[in-house]
Order: C-alpha cells, then structure tokens, then sequence
C-alpha cells in the first residue's frame, strides 16, 4: 500500500464544444459519423474476462432511418446473468480491497478518454443510436459523462475525508466500505452520460456491477465498455447483460448477494422492482440500496411580470431539445391571459422554425423519437387532442414513420387544467399549455402542486420578486430541481444536482455526494488506548 494523503485533481467541468462550421471538432465528428453509419459492430455480453456471443442477437438501428442497421447485440439467457453474478463476487475480493487512489486514477482516466480520444466517437454513437442533434450528444455523451467521472472522484473523497471526532482517550474512525454483495445498474436510453455513471458511481466506490443498459442505447454503450476497457477497470468489476429485461431483474434480485439497485427510467418499473426487493426481503445478506431516478411531468409557470421571449425561449428548449425526451422536459405550461396573445405569436413563430431530420444534418433542432413503442403512443395522444373538445393544437401536429419516426413539435393548449397531457408524462416533443386569470396566481401554484403525482423539475419566470419567493414556498415539494427564469431541463454535475422526489424517484441526487454515499456502508472502529481493567466506577461505594 502507498503512505500519503492524496488530493486528487480539483474537478473543472468539461467546456462544451460548439461545433462551428469546418471546426476541427465537426470534422472530427462527421467523420465518425461516416464511419460508423457505414460499418457493422458486433456487441457481446461482457462476462468477467469473456465477451460472450450467444448468437440470439437484435439488430442495432437508427430511429432516424430504422431501417439501417448498423451492427446487432447479444442476447443472455439465464445462466448467463447468473454467471454474471458469479464473476462479480469473484472479482469484489480484489476490487473491494484495492486502495481508492487506484480506482480514482482509472475513472479520472475514462473521463480524459472521452474528452480527447473518444469524444468524437461517443458523440457520433449518440447521434446515431439515440438520435440526438449534435449539440444533444455534446453535452450528454461527453461533457456530462466527464462531469460525472471528474466530480464523483472529488465527491468521493470528500466522503473518505468525513471523519468523526477523537478525543485522546480513543480514535475514532469510519471506514467506508463498499456494500456487501454486488450491485445491479439498469439505465435508460436517453442519456448515454446517465448509462455509464450508474454502473461507474458505484464501481467508484470499490463495488462490483451487473448492468443492464436499455435496448434502445447499446450503440454508445459498446463506446462505454471501449472506454471503461482502455482506462483499465479490471474483468468482472463491470459486467454488461443485455436481453429481456424481467428475465434479468428477476435473476439478479433473486440473488442472495444482491446488494443495491441503482435504476432510472420510468415509475411503474422502478416501482415494480421495489415490490420485488421486498417481497424476496428475507432472502438477502444485507438491506439492499434502492436508488431510482424516474419521470416527470415538469412545469412552467410565468407570473404576468415575465418576460415573454425568455418564457417562450424556455418552453421551446424545455420541452423540445431531444425530442422531449429528457425526464426533465418542460411538459405543462401556465401562462397569464394577459401574455397569452404575445407568447402564442411568438411560440408558434419559433416552434415553426425548427427543422426536423436527421442529425447527420447539423442544421437539424429535432431528430426522431427514440423506437415505435414511442412514436405510436405519442400520435395517439396528438390524435386524442385533435379530437378532443377541451384541447386544441396550436402548432405541429403531424407525424410520419416512413423513414424514421418523427414527430413535429406539437403544442396543445387546454382549457381543462386536468386534461390528459397535463397530468402523463408523454416522454416527446409534445407540451401542453393551461392559461389561467392574472389575478389567480397562488390558485394556480396550488395546481401546479397537485395536477401530477411527479415533482421532478419545474420552472417561474417572473420578473417580481414576491411573486418569485410565494411560487419558491409553494412548490416546495412540486420539484426536485426549481429553476427561476430559467428552462427546467440542462442540469449541469457540480452546480444542480439532480434529482426528485414523489413518484420521480428517491432523489438521491446524480451528481453528488449523496448520490455516492449510498453505495457505502460505512464502519465505525472505535480504538481505546489506555483500556479499563476494573468493572468500578471509580466513586462506586464512596
Ligand atoms: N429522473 C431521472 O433522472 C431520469 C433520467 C432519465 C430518464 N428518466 C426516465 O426514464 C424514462 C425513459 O427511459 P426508458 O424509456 O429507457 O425507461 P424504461 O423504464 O422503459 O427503461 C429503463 C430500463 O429499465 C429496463 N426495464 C424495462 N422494463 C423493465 C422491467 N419490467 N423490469 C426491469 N427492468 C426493466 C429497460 O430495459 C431499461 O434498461 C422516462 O420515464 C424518464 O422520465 C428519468
Ligand atoms: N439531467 C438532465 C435530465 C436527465 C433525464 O432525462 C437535465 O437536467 O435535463
């Protein structure tokens, strides 16, 4: 073991590159692009030391063009996630036990990767697999994936720096071991930084991982698993299943060892496994960690004092960068009657204006959704708000799956504050708007509060700072990230962390600290230097 005190590097976060026309960044990225549109990968499960290929493989496509297909995935069977498990443990007695100097170096290594080597390359995969702009895939697939591994290391040894008081009688200390067992990652599509710091937050802190990522995001994985290899996370510490995703939850909570689950996506299946970890409860070593990030149903409120281009500014990025397809999307809009002629000229304006296609085309602001499942639902409601009496599309409206699926960006505005789409979350570019009477402006903060059962992200613009502190006091618990004149959406690690809480999950704040230290279980070892040797107190009998 090395002797020292190590600080490690003060986390900066990642500058966002702007991917100016004949910029090297852009080159560099089109080029990618290119390459990998036009070649074939093969992804197989990664198993301890072994790729594994069971030969039961799905084709990897773009939604944009889901009928180009740029390579196919591995599907595991049973035995498969129980062998996963095996090596997990197996590898936990040299990991666990490995001084977290090492483990910082490998993860602050990753994050070097991603910003120079592989930049391009994980951009490219995003743009691709997910269908994001090029802006999208930046700020997600680099520069919040390095956030995340920079300030996590930072994080955790802040934690490891959180020591308790001694006094010169005794020492104490607390150690902050990894949990007792191993931990299972399952992530979403829609953000590839969100896909690799589920599994890495908890590897970071000495724990081993079976990770499941989602179908619909395996293209930026197998550049994860690339970059993870490269930076030297050791065999068996991440182990990465793809497949049925009951067949695999079922396996790994089945599991005596199974130590914490740390999930995001959506509510009914974060609550689903909840129900499940209780009702195996007394099969398990240890309490398991139950971390879940799930959706949102995230407001805009505007006070009349607002500023009408920043509010319309703030729905149109709020709820239409990546298609909507954010958690924190901005999906339920209150606005003053006395705005309303101003914000609807303007919105539809600007809404009109984005163009749609391919991310391949830089000029493009809103790509496809993510699969059919997404796009037929979507069209549903659009179709149901068409036909609707208390609804009416003000703008888009209109969708076609020929090539790819895509959605217009799609306003609907309604006079029933309880209408469908202002309590579901939809997950698409779809937003709907409430107008209410000027002079009702806490009437409607308590609706905002009580129309969704999410409190995820929400948003006020005013430009009166009463009626900014009232909106603060009563959407205390209506979001878990409040953002005053500013959009809900683009939280940055280091300054928001983030997370919610009701049905959005256990707001355990990615990017944080807190986020950390549930993947420790910490021990208290208390050392006595001059030990007693006499039961006696020593007045006893005086
Ligand atoms: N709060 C947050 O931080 C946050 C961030 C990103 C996404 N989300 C939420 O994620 C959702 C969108 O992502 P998605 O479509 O990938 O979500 P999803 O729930 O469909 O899938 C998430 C993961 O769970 C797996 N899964 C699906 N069904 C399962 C089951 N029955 N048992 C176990 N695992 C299962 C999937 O294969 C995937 O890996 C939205 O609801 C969004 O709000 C939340
Ligand atoms: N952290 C992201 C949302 C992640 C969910 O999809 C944001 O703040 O927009």
């Amino acid at each position: 073991m090395l002797k020292g005190f190590f600080n490690v590097p003060k986390a900066v976060n990642e500058p966002v590159k702007g991917y100016a026309p004949n910029s090297p960044e852009r080159t560099a990225v089109q080029s990618a692009y290119t390459t990998m549109w036009n070649s074939q990968i093969d992804v197989p499960l990664h198993i301890g030391s072994e790729e594994i290929r069971t030969g039961n493989t799905r084709n990897i496509t773009a939604p944009h063009d889901h009928q180009h297909v740029v390579g196919k995935y591995h599907l595991a069977e049973k035995q498969h996630i129980e062998k996963a498990i095996a090596n997990a443990l197996e590898s936990r007695k040299a990991w666990a036990n490995m001084a977290w100097e090492q483990r910082a170096a490998i993860f602050l290594k990753a994050a070097e990767l991603i910003a120079g080597p592989y930049r391009a390359r994980i951009n490219a995969a995003t743009m691709i697999g997910q269908s994001k702009n090029i802006h999208q895939a930046e700020i997600d697939a680099s520069c919040e994936l390095i956030d995340f591994l920079r300030y996590n290391v930072e994080f955790m040894t802040q934690i490891y720096s959180d020591q308790p008081k001694s006094d010169s009688t005794t020492w104490n200390r607390l150690e902050y071991r990894p949990l007792e067992g191993f931990v299972y990652a399952i992530t979403p599509f829609n953000f590839t930084a969100i896909a690799a710091n589920l599994p890495a937050s908890a590897a970071m802190m000495g724990n081993v991982v079976v990770w499941k990522p989602s179908d619909s995001q395996v293209f930026s994985t197998k550049i994860i698993l690339d970059v993870f290899k490269e930076a030297g996370v050791p065999d068996g510490v991440i182990n990465v299943v793809f497949g049925d995703a009951l067949m695999i939850t079922d396996t790994v909570l089945a599991s005596r060892d199974f130590a914490g689950v740390h999930f995001t996506g959506s509510t009914h299946v974060f609550k689903d496994i909840w129900a499940k970890i209780g009702a195996n409860i007394h099969n398990y070593k240890t309490y398991p960690r139950i971390v879940g990030e799930t959706g949102g149903k995230d407001f805009i409120i505007a006070h009349p004092s607002a500023n009408v281009k920043q509010v319309v500014t703030g729905i149109t990025r709020g709820a239409f960068e990546f298609q909507g397809q954010k958690c924190s999307a901005a999906s339920r809009v209150y606005i003053p009657q006395s705005l309303w002629p101003a914000v609807k000229e303007q919105l539809i304006t600007d809404v009109k204006s984005m163009k749609i296609g391919s991310p391949e085309d830089f000029g493009n602001f809103i790509t496809a959704v993510i699969h059919e499942g997404s796009f037929d639902k979507l069209a549903s409601y659009i179709d149901q708000a068409k036909k609707d009496a208390d609804a009416e599309i003000i703008v888009g409206g209109n969708y076609d799956k020929s090539v790819g699926y895509f959605i217009e960006p799609t306003v609907i505005v309604t006079t029933n504050p309880k209408y469908t789409t202002m309590e579901t979350e939809l997950f698409g570019p779809v937003v709907t708007l409430y107008i209410y009477e000027d002079a009702k402006w806490e009437e409607t903060l308590e609706l905002v509060d009580t129309t969704s059962e999410y409190a995820l992200t929400g948003a006020v613009f005013s430009q009166d700072r009463y009626a900014i502190e009232v909106a603060t006091v009563k959407l205390q618990n209506s979001a878990g990230n409040f953002y005053i004149n500013d959009k809900p959406t683009g939280a940055v690690v280091g300054m928001q962390p983030f997370g919610g809480a009701r049905a959005s999950g256990t707001n355990d704040k990615a990017g944080s600290a807190l986020n950390l230290l549930r993947w420790a279980s910490p021990r208290t070892i208390k050392e006595t230097f001059v030990t007693p040797e006499d039961y006696r107190y020593p007045f006893l009998g005086e």
